[in-house]
């Protein structure tokens, strides 16, 4: 059997970039569920692991690859030497190597079921199994596969059990014709927890497209090299007109998700409930990140506005992770990925219903991240930050404009909303970079500047 091979894995899986538990020691790693999805040399198993640390357990989606010889070109993937049906074999990261994630891809053509992982087709699509698959270098949460500049397949690498809201959002957003996300191809499934959980979704490529924070990026990039005195509308690269674009891409996005899924409302006790939870996480956040403390009158006092919301607000289903690495620019318009809610949250949070302030808030927040993180490590930050401020303030303000013009609401109560869900957001995006990337602390902590109302 795969004896050491937990043990190769506990020692592997901290160092990932889709590791969840990261500054926690792993206190043991078992493995739950085991498919051989090719056999021989090389052979692919589907791992579905637990990891124990303290008294959290995360599950983990890990395809391994297993050679008696390894060639050079995925030495990089390697995990280690284990014991594999009595034989000596390397087991290394599976996603590397073509030759075992084609029988990914021919498992969803062929629509095969494998042991305990079954394979889908969307109705009517066609699936070319020979295409090669490679793996995508983005910073992600979870592990992307393109094939052939034709699709893409996401793995999602941390497990909850249920049926992914990504899967759910772009079934339901592709048969109501939806112009702003990529067509479905196929997906994977097994048992997780004795439920049938999303593993994989399969959508089409788009090979040409830009993505937003890339775009963003080198709009600041050009503003900052611009002559002292230019303004953000006079230097190249304006972003301005792209954010109003989005603003309307997303409003329309909002509109077909409240069409397609049930839509409620939030009563004025559901808003005192989001309050106490808003609070909570806060303190949940000071807990994680001490220096939070210093900055969290303002996240409490934006909560405690919510107060003064007495007719309730409308709810629907919504992004809920929404920035600008998760949309692309195609020639055509805005796309948007990834409607998975923000990684970690249990899955019935991520699938309620929420304020679309929800979203409106985190592409907010991410015209902040654009304009700030250049000034992360740079000599001249401090004169720099009127310039930041500057970006940040019109892009955002375009995006909003965009949103209303497309019929999105922007009433003095979603902005009341807004301002909470923005302050929430920068709460979660300081936990998130202290696990992630340290130097990116300020970039969230500067949010939390007293008075400062969207835009
Ligand atoms: N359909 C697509 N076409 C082209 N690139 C894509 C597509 N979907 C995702 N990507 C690229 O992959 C990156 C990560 O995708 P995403 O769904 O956000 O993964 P994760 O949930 O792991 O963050 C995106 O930022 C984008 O650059
Ligand atoms: O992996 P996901 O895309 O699902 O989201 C997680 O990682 C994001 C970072 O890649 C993180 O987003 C934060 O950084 C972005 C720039 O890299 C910035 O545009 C976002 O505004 C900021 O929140 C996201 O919060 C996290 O859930």
């Amino acid at each position: 059997m795969t004896r050491g091979l937990p043990d190769l894995l506990a020692g592997w899986i901290t160092g990932q970039r889709w590791f969840a538990g990261k500054g926690h020691a792993v206190d043991a790693l078992a493995i739950d569920s085991l498919t051989e999805l090719h056999g021989g040399d090389p052979a692919l198993l589907h791992l579905i692991v637990s990891v124990r640390q303290a008294d959290r357990r995360t599950r983990y989606q890990l395809p391994i690859g297993l050679r008696a010889e390894l060639p050079g070109r995925l030495r990089h993937a390697l995990i280690g030497a284990c014991t594999w049906r009595g034989r000596q074999r390397y087991a290394y990261d599976a996603v590397h190597d073509h030759v075992l994630t084609g029988r990914l891809l021919a498992g969803m053509a062929d629509e095969l079921t494998v042991g305990a992982l079954r394979f889908h087709r969307v109705p009517g699509a066609e699936i070319d199994p020979t295409l090669r698959g490679s793996v995508l270098t983005a910073e992600q949460s979870n592990t992307s596969l393109v094939f052939g500049e034709a699709y893409i397949c996401k793995l999602f690498r941390q497990l909850t059990p249920g049926v992914s809201p990504e899967l759910e959002i772009v079934m339901g957003l592709a048969a109501a014709g939806s112009a702003h996300i990529a067509r479905p191809y196929g997906w994977i499934e097994g048992d997780v927890g004795g439920e049938p959980t999303t593993l994989a979704i399969m959508q089409e490529y788009l090979a040409g497209a830009a993505e937003g924070w890339t775009m963003a990026l080198a709009s600041v990039r050009d503003l900052y090299a611009s002559p002292p005195g230019l303004s953000a509308a006079d230097a190249g690269g304006d972003f301005a007109p792209e954010a109003f674009r989005l603003g309307g891409a997303t409003a329309e996005v909002h509109d077909r998700l409240a069409e397609v899924f049930p839509t409620g409302s939030m009563s004025p006790r559901e808003i005192k409930a989001l309050i106490d939870r808003l609070h909570r996480k806060l303190e949940q956040a000071v807990g994680a990140v001490p220096r939070l403390a210093l900055y969290a009158g303002v996240a409490a006092g934006a909560f405690d506005r919510l107060a003064g919301i007495t007719h309730g607000m409308p709810v629907q289903r919504v992004h809920g992770d929404y920035h600008l690495g998760q949309v692309l620019r195609t020639p055509a318009d805005w796309v948007v990925l990834d409607f998975e809610g923000e990684p970690g949250q249990p899955l019935a949070e991520r699938r309620a219903l929420d304020s679309p302030m929800r979203d409106v808030a985190g592409m907010l927040r991410s015209f902040d991240y654009a304009a700030r993180h250049l000034l992360v490590g740079h000599p001249h930050a401090d004169a720099l930050e009127g310039r930041a401020r500057e970006w940040s303030e019109r892009n955002r303000a375009a995006f909003l404009e965009g949103y209303a013009a497309a019929g999105g609401p922007l009433t003095g109560d979603d902005m009341v909303m807004l301002r909470a869900l923005e302050m929430s957001k920068a709460v979660y995006e300081v936990v998130y970079e202290a696990r992630n990337r340290p130097d990116w602390l300020p970039i969230p902590l500067a949010a939390f500047t007293p008075g400062r109302d969207a835009p």
